[in-house]
């Protein structure tokens, strides 16, 4: 097994409160190949954008960090995106929701890289359920993930990026922020997605 944590754990937190904090998440050497992977793969980072295929634009005022989409191209993702699809399962027998798939990208902030205040379903297609953030490295500074109270501008929770700490939540219902990056963090962000299909057309991934 490649997961630490047993799901009673996450599904009571995310029926109580719509989030979970579970450090630990991920076997050591697991964290330690999705590392090495990004490290590999680290000149293929790129700008990310806000907004989805047409509307993508890049504004660096409201996100400064740089992404990878998985690919698939090592066994650290495949082993990541299965674990992920085990998860939706389990939220989808248990919460019965009608989860379909599963994105998620690598994501590095290095200093004075942030990411404001934001909500990650995108407005008109809203399909993104859940949002899953699995850190990679402990940065000693910086880089906390804010998550903000429903509705409010009162602050829910702070989360210091910790290796192997694995964050779940409701996306429509927080927003959140990443607060500027002192030494470099090295992240998963991903989303289960239920199908917002129009016009038969079957919403493509990112
Ligand atoms: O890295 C984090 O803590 C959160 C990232 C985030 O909010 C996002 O990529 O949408
Ligand atoms: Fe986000």
């Amino acid at each position: 097994m490649n997961t630490l944590f047993s799901s009673d754990v996450y599904l009571n937190a995310i029926e109580t409160h719509g989030y979970t904090v579970i450090q630990n998440a991920l076997v050591t050497e697991l964290v330690n190949d999705l590392i090495t992977d990004c490290h590999r793969i680290n000149p293929h980072f790129s700008l990310a954008g806000i907004g989805r295929l047409n509307d993508l634009q890049i504004d660096k005022t409201i996100r400064k960090d740089k992404t990878f989409w998985f690919d698939g191209s090592s066994q650290a993702q495949l082993t990541y995106q299965a674990i992920m699809e085990s998860i939706k399962t389990t939220l989808n027998r248990n919460l019965f929701i009608g989860l379909f798939d599963y994105e998620c990208h690598y994501a590095k902030y290095t200093q004075g890289d942030f990411y404001k205040k934001h909500i990650d379903a995108f407005k008109g297609r809203s399909n993104r359920v859940f949002t899953t953030v699995l850190y990679l490295n402990t940065p000693k500074q910086g880089g906390e993930l804010v998550i903000y109270k429903p509705k409010s501008k009162e602050v829910e929770i702070v989360i210091k990026p910790t290796a192997g700490t694995l964050v779940m939540f409701e996306s429509e219902r927080f927003a959140h922020e990443v607060l500027p990056a002192v030494d470099e963090r090295y992240s998963i962000a991903g989303w289960f997605r239920k199908n917002a299909s129009i016009s038969g057309i079957i919403d493509p991934p990112r």
